[in-house]
Order: C-alpha cells, then sequence, then structure tokens
C-alpha cells in the first residue's frame, strides 16, 4: 500500500474578509491505494468541499494535495480533466437522466470520451452485468427503485475504470434494507476492481461496514483519524462520541437515566466493552472479584470488522468500598463513565458507590 491520496495542510475558503467561509481547514491525511477510507461528520463539516478537491471541481486555496503520484494542487484546467476521468462520482440524488435508458445512462461518460458505439455497448453489458442490472438496460430511471437507481449511478461511475470512487452520501436516501445491498456492491467494486473509495457520509453505520479507516470532520477540520475499530471504540471527541452513540445506545440519555436511576436500585456507570481488555467476560470477573452484582440495564455490544465493540450501563449493588474497587480495577483497562449528576437527585440511586445507601434504596 503507497500513498495514493495525499493532502497537506490544505485550506479551502470561500469568499474573503469577515464573510470568508473556512469550509476545509488545516487538513492533512493520506489515503491508501486499495483503501476504503470514510469521511464522516455533520452537515456543514467540509466532507462535501473535501471531495470537491480530491476530484479537481475545486481549486485549493493553499496546502498540497496529490493523486496518485500528480501534485494537482498546482495543476490548470486542462490538467485538471484528466484527474477527472480517473475519478469516478457517485451521488446521494444519484443525478440519472432520466428519459435516457439505463443503458444510454450508464454509456454517457464513454460518448464524451469518444468511443465508438460497439466499444461502448460491450462496455455497458459488462458493467450491467456487474452491478446486477442486465435485465434493465432498457427501463428508464423513474422505472427503478432507489437501489437500482444508484447501481445505475455506480456502473456510471465505473464507466471508465476509475482508480478512485467518490461516493458522496451515496446511501443516504435509501432505505437501511437497500442501503445494505448498496454498500455490498461498493464493497465488491473495491476487493474486486482494486478501485480505491472514499466514502463521504454522516451515517456511522456506512463507516462501520464498509471502510478500513475514518477522518472525522468538524468545522472544516479533521478531529479524529484512525483505523474505524481504534477511533469508534476509544472515542475523543465529541463529534465522535455522537456518531458513536447514533449506531449504538453508547450512554443513556438524561431523561432514560432518571428513569433507569428510579428504577434500578445500586449505582449507575456505563463501562466501555472492546476487544479483549475491554471484553465482557473481563467485566463480570472484575465485578465477581470484587463481590459486587452488576445488573445490566441500557446498552449493547456489535461488531467492528469483526472485532466486538460497545458498552454497557449497569446498576452496581454492594459494599461501597468495594464498588469503589471494582470500578477503580476496571478503569485500568477500559473506559468507565460515572453519573455524579445523579446523586442526591434520583431517590434510592446513589450515584456513586462511596455514597451512602438511600431510604429509597433500603426499601428495595
Ligand atoms: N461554493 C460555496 N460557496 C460558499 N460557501 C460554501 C460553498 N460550498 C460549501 N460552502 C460552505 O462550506 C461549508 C462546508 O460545506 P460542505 O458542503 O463541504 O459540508 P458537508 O459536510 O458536505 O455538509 P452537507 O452534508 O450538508 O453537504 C458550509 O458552511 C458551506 O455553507
Amino acid at each position: 500500500m503507497t500513498d495514493f491520496i495525499h493532502l497537506e495542510g490544505v485550506h479551502k475558503t470561500f469568499g474573503d474578509g469577515p464573510r470568508a467561509v473556512h469550509a476545509v481547514e488545516d487538513v492533512t491525511l493520506s489515503i491508501d491505494r486499495g483503501e476504503i477510507f470514510g469521511v464522516i461528520g455533520y452537515s456543514g463539516a467540509g466532507k462535501s468541499t473535501l471531495v470537491r478537491l480530491i476530484n479537481g471541481l475545486e481549486p485549493v486555496t493553499t496546502g498540497r494535495l496529490v493523486v496518485d503520484g500528480a501534485e494537482v494542487s498546482t495543476m490548470g484546467e486542462k490538467q485538471l480533466r484528466g484527474v477527472r476521468a480517473e475519478i469516478g462520482m457517485v451521488f446521494q440524488q444519484f443525478n440519472l437522466f432520466p428519459s435516457k435508458t439505463v443503458a444510454e445512462n450508464v454509456a454517457y461518460p464513454l460518448r464524451v470520451a469518444g468511443w465508438d458505439k460497439e466499444r461502448r455497448a460491450a462496455r455497458v453489458t459488462e458493467l450491467l452485468e456487474f452491478v446486477g442490472l442486465a435485465d434493465k438496460a432498457n427501463a428508464r430511471p423513474p422505472q427503478l427503485s432507489g437501489g437500482q437507481k444508484q447501481r445505475v449511478g455506480i456502473a456510471r461511475a465505473l464507466a471508465r475504470d476509475p482508480k478512485i470512487l467518490l461516493a458522496d452520501e451515496a446511501t443516504s436516501a435509501l432505505d437501511p434494507e437497500t442501503t445494505r445491498d448498496v454498500l455490498g456492491l461498493l464493497r465488491r467494486v473495491n476487493a474486486e476492481l482494486g478501485v480505491t473509495i472514499v466514502v463521504i457520509t454522516h451515517e456511522m453505520d456506512v463507516v462501520k461496514y464498509l471502510c478500513n479507516r475514518v477522518a472525522v470532520m468538524e468545522l472544516g477540520r479533521v478531529v479524529e483519524l484512525g483505523s474505524v475499530y481504534d477511533v469508534f471504540s476509544n472515542p475523543q471527541q465529541d463529534a465522535t462520541r455522537r456518531f458513536v452513540g447514533t449506531s449504538l445506545r453508547d450512554r443513556p440519555s438524561p431523561e432514560s437515566l432518571r428513569r433507569l436511576a428510579a428504577t434500578h436500585p445500586g449505582t449507575l456507570v456505563t463501562v466501555g466493552i472492546q476487544e479483549e481488555t475491554g471484553s465482557s467476560t473481563r467485566l463480570m470477573r472484575t465485578l465477581a472479584e470484587h463481590r459486587v452484582d452488576g445488573a445490566i440495564v441500557y446498552g449493547g455490544i456489535t461488531e467492528i470488522g469483526e472485532r466486538p465493540f460497545g458498552s454497557l450501563t449497569l446498576a452496581l449493588t454492594g459494599e461501597p468500598a468495594a464498588i469503589d474497587g471494582a470500578l477503580a480495577d476496571l478503569r485500568t483497562h477500559t473506559t468507565v463513565h460515572e453519573y455524579p449528576e445523579l446523586a442526591g437527585a434520583v431517590p434510592g440511586s446513589p450515584a456513586t458507590g462511596s455514597a451512602p445507601p438511600s431510604e429509597g434504596q433500603e426499601q428495595r
């Protein structure tokens, strides 16, 4: 694997003066040949701008951008056209011609590139077979489902055999089942055709299913970057934590927390579950060693790239000193979140192990 797409201190500013919009600020990252790289962020984070820089649709304001050995940041329009030919784009709204047939839509970039009719037809057949739409060649987009439209979009993006595919919210308009389907196709594009894929999304599940590495963007900046497992199993930034929370019920909301505290005696804590050091087996063993009981009241465990990942909220009961000891022990190998805001707020649920049992708790 080599640095295939490289950005170094890249800025993109729209306008100038006090009204300037800093859409991308000081972004440095490298994407390897053959990987599926995710860029996740909320609306306005700068994801689409980043994609438009990579495919040369927008010039970089300052910084260095290299794509497949070519210094895009210093290129003129004519050279940029050459770069764009090597990059396929897939869009949220598919961007198909509604009055053209599926075959004509897929053939369009080949027509523009001057391919003759016979060669075009052979390539279109090949592409429609690859995306599983050989029987829809003569249908028109309005007759297709959302998932089928996106398959056409992917076939069209692959027409000129690009080295890179940029997927900008490619599944955001689709239902969960169709999303899985399209993501499965993107995986095949990567594995079978060796295409490097950059996925722009605001959906954690897309990154979790598809990507090797991820950059989390907020206000134009990359705030976290690393393997999907590392970034999401140990989030450092609030934005990342919020994404983790959308995929997995990470921590209870304040309302749930109050309800849980009212219905479960004991000390509420949320413990991170990760591979090995933070496994649920180790969690239960630690509690047993300290003679602390832990009722699981919230959370769950899922997988990222076949590795376990999640969080469990437990109501711990036992001697206050034993609970403190268990939490200290757990903290040496995983994350432990306590809820000091519950102290005294809800009868029957001291927030920390060392708080004295309240009246409510004694009644249970
Ligand atoms: N051509 C432009 N002119 C001025 N401002 C722009 C332009 N394009 C983007 N912006 C601004 O740059 C910021 C980043 O926008 P961008 O579209 O890259 O974010 P995003 O993360 O892709 O969000 P979304 O998912 O909503 O598209 C926003 O504040 C946006 O208004």
